[in-house]
């Protein structure tokens, strides 16, 4: 039974929707980078930038599509170097999320786009591992980490990335697929895929962002994988729909993210509440906060206001995101008690 909250009016929402205890399960930790800290990091790595200023950089965030979006968020990564690095910016992030009443979070990472540059693995994965070590001590927030293929390059180099950070496999729970979607079909990544199933890892994948329904039935029926990230584009299949709906397929939606990369002209124009009522799992993200306009509670308050959405779908997309994480039901019981107690006090 779907919860109803008629004592919650509208105007409580906003105040609701950043208290209410939530995870976030899509997240790039490379887009969580902040322009400051882009010129931080360049001036500390000696790393020369293509912008003379933080407010030229953030003057150039205005993309059409992913790809525009991609070639700009590749070159801000170019300053992480050190183990400090990547432990500094995910730190950032950690006390954010900490301060949007985020209790649980698993973070992606996109390891090529350091190794290719001559970064160490290590440093990659001890500094994010550091940093969300660090949150669950000292801001108790519980952070886990998902190694994302980039699906622009080849199985082969993505079979490579898994060996290589096999050696720190109790690191991450699970893997993931991002980048450039269309053109680069799921099906692309069978072995590597197959390949992680049998060590254990989580799956997810990037699918119906860009790229067609297809692209969801081959991440599910191909890969294997147990949330689809983004998946805004399945209302286009209703068998498709059917499907998400039938196995509680989770799909982890970023609103902000939409609107930014020109999937949705704007947030009036989005389908979080059809895939709610269309009775799928849907999630809301932040994706890449820094370059999309917000973080976790920024894509909920902006997302409720500009569509008619009240405190019982607040609930339930909460309620979702436990229920979709990759933590174990003990963790997931008690993050929904609190749920549950945080909507008693709102009247
Ligand atoms: O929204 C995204 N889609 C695909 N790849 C990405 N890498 C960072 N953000 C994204
Ligand atoms: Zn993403």
């Amino acid at each position: 039974m779907k919860k109803t909250f008629p004592h919650i009016p509208r105007e409580r929402l906003p105040a609701l929707l950043a208290a209410m205890p939530k995870a976030e399960l899509h997240i790039h930790i490379e887009g969580s980078l902040e322009p400051e800290l882009i010129f931080e990091l360049a001036k500390r790595n000696g790393v020369a930038l293509a912008y003379p200023s933080v407010e030229a950089l953030r003057a150039a965030y205005a993309f059409t599509d992913l790809q525009s979006f991609l070639d700009i968020y590749y070159a801000g990564a170019s300053v992480l170097l050190t183990e400090d690095d990547f432990h500094d910016m995910a730190w950032a992030y950690l006390r954010r999320a900490a301060a949007e009443n985020v209790l649980h979070t698993e973070i992606f990472f996109d390891p090529q786009t350091h190794t290719a540059r001559g970064v160490p693995m290590e440093a990659v994965i001890h500094g994010l591992k550091r940093a969300a070590d660090r949150a669950g001590a000292e801001l108790g927030v519980s952070a886990q980490l998902i190694l994302c293929f980039l699906r622009h390059l080849s199985e082969d180099d993505a079979l490579q990335t898994l060996e290589q950070a096999l050696p720190l496999r109790e690191h991450f729970i699970g893997a993931g697929l991002d980048s450039s979607e269309r053109g680069h079909p799921p099906e692309k990544f069978a072995r590597v895929f197959a390949r992680c199933r049998e060590l254990g890892l989580r799956l997810v994948a990037h699918a119906g962002e860009e790229g067609p329904p297809e692209y969801i039935w081959n991440a599910l029926d191909v890969l294997k994988v147990e949330r689809i990230d983004h998946g805004v584009r399945c209302l286009g299949d209703p068998a498709l729909v059917q499907r998400l709906a039938r196995e509680h397929i989770p799909l982890t939606v970023c609103p902000l993210s939409n609107v930014k990369l020109c999937v949705f002209d704007q947030l009036g124009a989005h389908n979080l509440g059809e895939l709610l009522s269309a009775g799928l799992a849907a999630t809301v993200n932040s994706d890449d906060p820094a370059y999309f306009g917000g973080y976790l509670n920024q894509n909920y308050l902006e997302t409720f206001a500009a569509l008619p959405l009240d405190a019982g779908h607040a609930y339930t997309l909460a309620r979702n995101s436990f229920e979709a994480s990759f933590a174990d039901q003990a963790d997931k019981a008690r993050w929904i008690e609190r749920l549950d107690a945080t909507f008693e006090q709102f009247r």
